[in-house]
Protein backbone atom coordinates (compact mmCIF):
# COMPACT_ATOMS: atom_id res chain seq x y z
CA UNK A 1 0.00 0.00 0.00
CA UNK A 2 1.43 3.31 -1.11
CA UNK A 3 0.42 6.52 0.67
CA UNK A 4 -2.72 6.98 -0.58
CA UNK A 5 -4.73 5.10 2.04
CA UNK A 6 -7.76 6.84 3.02
CA UNK A 7 -10.19 4.26 5.15
CA UNK A 8 -10.18 1.18 6.75
CA UNK A 9 -13.48 -0.71 7.05
CA UNK A 10 -14.06 -2.86 9.82
CA UNK A 11 -15.79 -6.00 10.46
CA UNK A 12 -17.68 -5.68 13.84
CA UNK A 13 -18.10 -8.96 16.22
CA UNK A 14 -14.67 -10.27 17.09
CA UNK A 15 -13.01 -7.35 15.53
CA UNK A 16 -14.45 -4.02 17.51
CA UNK A 17 -16.39 -5.51 19.84
CA UNK A 18 -16.87 -8.49 22.01
CA UNK A 19 -20.65 -9.53 21.46
CA UNK A 20 -20.18 -12.69 22.25
CA UNK A 21 -21.62 -12.89 25.44
CA UNK A 22 -24.89 -11.26 24.69
CA UNK A 23 -25.02 -13.32 20.95
CA UNK A 24 -24.92 -16.68 23.32
CA UNK A 25 -27.75 -15.77 25.97
CA UNK A 26 -29.97 -14.84 23.49
CA UNK A 27 -29.35 -18.54 22.10
CA UNK A 28 -29.18 -20.14 25.25
CA UNK A 29 -32.80 -18.10 26.57
CA UNK A 30 -33.63 -20.07 23.49
CA UNK A 31 -32.66 -23.26 23.79
CA UNK A 32 -34.16 -23.14 27.46
CA UNK A 33 -37.04 -22.09 26.52
CA UNK A 34 -37.42 -25.23 24.34
CA UNK A 35 -35.93 -27.19 26.52
CA UNK A 36 -32.78 -28.39 24.97
CA UNK A 37 -29.18 -28.29 26.36
CA UNK A 38 -27.53 -24.59 26.76
CA UNK A 39 -24.00 -24.01 25.12
CA UNK A 40 -21.04 -22.68 26.62
CA UNK A 41 -20.03 -19.31 25.10
CA UNK A 42 -17.00 -20.68 23.47
CA UNK A 43 -18.62 -23.20 21.48
CA UNK A 44 -21.08 -20.10 20.32
CA UNK A 45 -18.52 -17.90 20.00
CA UNK A 46 -16.35 -20.50 17.48
CA UNK A 47 -20.39 -20.01 15.17
CA UNK A 48 -20.33 -16.61 14.86
CA UNK A 49 -19.26 -15.15 11.52
CA UNK A 50 -21.31 -15.74 8.93
CA UNK A 51 -24.38 -14.16 9.97
CA UNK A 52 -27.71 -15.54 12.45
CA UNK A 53 -29.37 -18.00 10.02
CA UNK A 54 -25.96 -20.00 10.13
CA UNK A 55 -25.16 -19.09 13.70
CA UNK A 56 -28.87 -21.42 14.24
CA UNK A 57 -28.48 -23.86 11.79
CA UNK A 58 -24.75 -24.83 13.30
CA UNK A 59 -26.46 -24.23 16.70
CA UNK A 60 -28.92 -27.06 15.83
CA UNK A 61 -26.29 -29.13 14.30
CA UNK A 62 -24.11 -29.48 17.34
CA UNK A 63 -26.80 -29.87 19.43
CA UNK A 64 -28.58 -32.94 17.17
CA UNK A 65 -31.63 -30.51 17.28
CA UNK A 66 -34.17 -30.66 14.12
CA UNK A 67 -33.01 -28.63 11.40
CA UNK A 68 -35.68 -27.98 8.52
CA UNK A 69 -36.23 -24.73 7.37
CA UNK A 70 -39.15 -23.51 9.83
CA UNK A 71 -37.84 -25.08 12.81
CA UNK A 72 -34.78 -22.74 11.58
CA UNK A 73 -37.16 -19.87 11.01
CA UNK A 74 -38.87 -20.10 14.76
CA UNK A 75 -35.59 -19.97 16.53
CA UNK A 76 -33.58 -17.03 14.38
CA UNK A 77 -37.33 -14.89 15.03
CA UNK A 78 -36.92 -15.74 19.08
CA UNK A 79 -33.29 -15.73 18.76
CA UNK A 80 -33.30 -12.09 17.24
CA UNK A 81 -36.27 -11.15 19.66
CA UNK A 82 -34.07 -12.60 22.81
CA UNK A 83 -30.93 -9.91 21.41
CA UNK A 84 -32.96 -7.11 20.58
CA UNK A 85 -34.61 -7.14 24.08
CA UNK A 86 -31.04 -6.94 24.96
CA UNK A 87 -28.55 -5.68 22.17
CA UNK A 88 -25.42 -4.77 24.26
CA UNK A 89 -25.97 -5.11 27.68
CA UNK A 90 -22.53 -7.69 28.12
CA UNK A 91 -21.41 -6.87 24.96
CA UNK A 92 -17.53 -4.76 25.37
CA UNK A 93 -15.70 -2.66 23.12
CA UNK A 94 -12.04 -5.01 22.97
CA UNK A 95 -9.31 -3.01 24.98
CA UNK A 96 -7.76 0.02 23.78
CA UNK A 97 -10.25 -0.23 20.20
CA UNK A 98 -12.28 2.98 20.95
CA UNK A 99 -8.95 4.88 21.81
CA UNK A 100 -6.91 3.60 18.50
CA UNK A 101 -10.38 4.44 16.24
CA UNK A 102 -10.14 8.14 17.25
CA UNK A 103 -6.27 7.74 16.49
CA UNK A 104 -6.80 6.07 13.24
CA UNK A 105 -9.46 9.29 12.34
CA UNK A 106 -7.47 11.96 13.70
CA UNK A 107 -4.64 10.54 10.93
CA UNK A 108 -7.14 11.36 8.53
CA UNK A 109 -8.59 7.63 7.68
CA UNK A 110 -12.31 7.44 7.50
CA UNK A 111 -13.85 4.29 9.41
CA UNK A 112 -16.19 1.77 7.37
CA UNK A 113 -17.55 -0.95 9.14
CA UNK A 114 -18.89 -4.47 6.66
CA UNK A 115 -20.66 -7.14 9.28
CA UNK A 116 -22.92 -10.11 9.02
CA UNK A 117 -24.68 -8.72 11.95
CA UNK A 118 -28.69 -7.72 10.59
CA UNK A 119 -28.41 -4.22 10.13
CA UNK A 120 -31.03 -2.91 12.65
CA UNK A 121 -29.52 -4.89 15.25
CA UNK A 122 -26.20 -3.01 13.78
CA UNK A 123 -27.17 0.25 14.82
CA UNK A 124 -28.55 -0.62 18.36
CA UNK A 125 -25.09 -2.46 19.09
CA UNK A 126 -23.76 0.94 17.48
CA UNK A 127 -26.03 3.37 19.69
CA UNK A 128 -25.65 1.55 22.54
CA UNK A 129 -22.00 1.03 22.67
CA UNK A 130 -22.17 4.79 21.74
CA UNK A 131 -20.31 4.19 18.49
CA UNK A 132 -22.35 5.28 15.67
CA UNK A 133 -20.71 8.48 15.07
CA UNK A 134 -17.56 6.56 14.41
CA UNK A 135 -18.41 5.11 10.98
CA UNK A 136 -19.01 7.23 7.52
CA UNK A 137 -20.73 3.89 6.37
CA UNK A 138 -22.07 0.52 8.20
CA UNK A 139 -23.65 -2.21 6.46
CA UNK A 140 -25.45 -5.13 8.07
CA UNK A 141 -25.53 -8.67 6.28
CA UNK A 142 -29.15 -7.98 5.50
CA UNK A 143 -28.41 -4.66 3.82
CA UNK A 144 -26.83 -5.82 1.06
CA UNK A 145 -28.15 -8.67 -1.67
CA UNK A 146 -24.56 -10.93 -1.24
CA UNK A 147 -22.99 -10.85 1.82
CA UNK A 148 -19.96 -11.49 3.51
CA UNK A 149 -17.89 -14.14 2.21
CA UNK A 150 -18.63 -12.42 -0.57
CA UNK A 151 -17.10 -9.93 -1.90
CA UNK A 152 -19.97 -7.34 -2.53
CA UNK A 153 -20.49 -6.51 0.73
CA UNK A 154 -17.20 -5.04 0.89
CA UNK A 155 -17.62 -3.19 -2.15
CA UNK A 156 -20.85 -1.81 -1.20
CA UNK A 157 -19.55 -0.18 1.69
CA UNK A 158 -16.64 1.10 -0.31
CA UNK A 159 -19.21 2.59 -3.08
CA UNK A 160 -21.06 4.03 -0.06
CA UNK A 161 -17.75 5.88 1.16
CA UNK A 162 -17.16 6.65 -2.34
CA UNK A 163 -13.53 4.95 -2.09
CA UNK A 164 -11.43 3.58 -5.19
CA UNK A 165 -9.30 0.14 -5.28
CA UNK A 166 -5.57 1.33 -3.45
CA UNK A 167 -7.58 3.54 -1.09
CA UNK A 168 -8.99 1.27 1.63
CA UNK A 169 -7.65 -2.03 3.62
CA UNK A 170 -9.74 -4.18 5.64
CA UNK A 171 -9.36 -5.39 8.95
CA UNK A 172 -11.70 -8.53 10.58
CA UNK A 173 -11.43 -11.54 13.21
CA UNK A 174 -12.43 -14.85 10.79
CA UNK A 175 -11.92 -17.01 7.44
CA UNK A 176 -15.22 -15.63 6.39
CA UNK A 177 -13.68 -11.69 6.25
CA UNK A 178 -10.24 -13.30 4.60
CA UNK A 179 -12.45 -14.48 2.25
CA UNK A 180 -14.47 -11.38 1.07
CA UNK A 181 -11.06 -9.59 1.27
CA UNK A 182 -9.35 -11.90 -0.62
CA UNK A 183 -12.19 -11.73 -3.51
CA UNK A 184 -12.50 -8.22 -3.59
CA UNK A 185 -8.62 -7.71 -3.70
CA UNK A 186 -8.10 -5.78 -0.88
CA UNK A 187 -5.29 -6.18 1.52
CA UNK A 188 -6.70 -7.94 5.03
CA UNK A 189 -5.49 -7.34 8.63
CA UNK A 190 -6.12 -9.29 11.77
CA UNK A 191 -6.92 -8.75 14.94
CA UNK A 192 -5.42 -11.15 17.70
CA UNK A 193 -8.76 -11.28 19.50
CA UNK A 194 -12.01 -12.61 18.53
CA UNK A 195 -11.25 -15.51 16.29
CA UNK A 196 -8.06 -13.46 14.91
CA UNK A 197 -5.70 -16.35 16.52
CA UNK A 198 -6.82 -18.98 14.63
CA UNK A 199 -6.14 -16.94 10.82
CA UNK A 200 -3.48 -17.43 8.84
CA UNK A 201 -1.79 -14.23 7.30
CA UNK A 202 1.15 -12.95 7.24
CA UNK A 203 3.63 -11.75 10.00
CA UNK A 204 3.20 -7.95 8.52
CA UNK A 205 -0.88 -8.10 8.26
CA UNK A 206 -1.33 -9.52 11.98
CA UNK A 207 -2.11 -6.64 14.43
CA UNK A 208 -1.44 -6.08 18.02
CA UNK A 209 -3.67 -3.11 17.97
CA UNK A 210 -5.10 -1.05 15.51
CA UNK A 211 -3.00 1.63 15.97
CA UNK A 212 -0.78 -0.55 14.28
CA UNK A 213 -2.19 0.05 10.67
CA UNK A 214 -0.33 3.49 10.81
CA UNK A 215 2.78 1.86 10.29
CA UNK A 216 1.69 -1.27 8.45
CA UNK A 217 -0.01 0.03 5.85
CA UNK A 218 3.26 2.28 5.04
CA UNK A 219 5.03 -0.39 4.87
CA UNK A 220 3.31 -3.38 3.49
CA UNK A 221 3.48 -3.40 -0.31
CA UNK A 222 0.71 -2.03 -2.50
O1 LIG B 1 -23.27 -11.83 13.20
C1 LIG B 1 -22.29 -12.47 12.74
O2 LIG B 1 -22.34 -13.62 12.32
C2 LIG B 1 -20.92 -11.86 12.75
O3 LIG B 1 -20.83 -10.56 12.45
P1 LIG B 1 -19.39 -9.94 11.98
O4 LIG B 1 -19.44 -10.02 10.48
O5 LIG B 1 -19.49 -8.54 12.54
O6 LIG B 1 -18.29 -10.73 12.59
MG1 LIG C 1 -16.23 -11.03 13.11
Amino acid sequence: MSGELKAVIFDLDGTLIDSAPDIAAAVNRHLSETRWPTLDIDVIEGFIGFGPRRLITDVFAHIGHPNDDAAIDRALRAYLDNYRGDPAGRTRIFPKVREDLDVLAAAGLRLGLCTNKPHGMTGRVLDALGMADLFDAALGADAVENCKPHPDHLHAVAERMRLSPGEWVYVGDTGVDQAAARGAGVPFYVVPWGGGAAVSVAPEYRLTRLADLLALTRRAPS
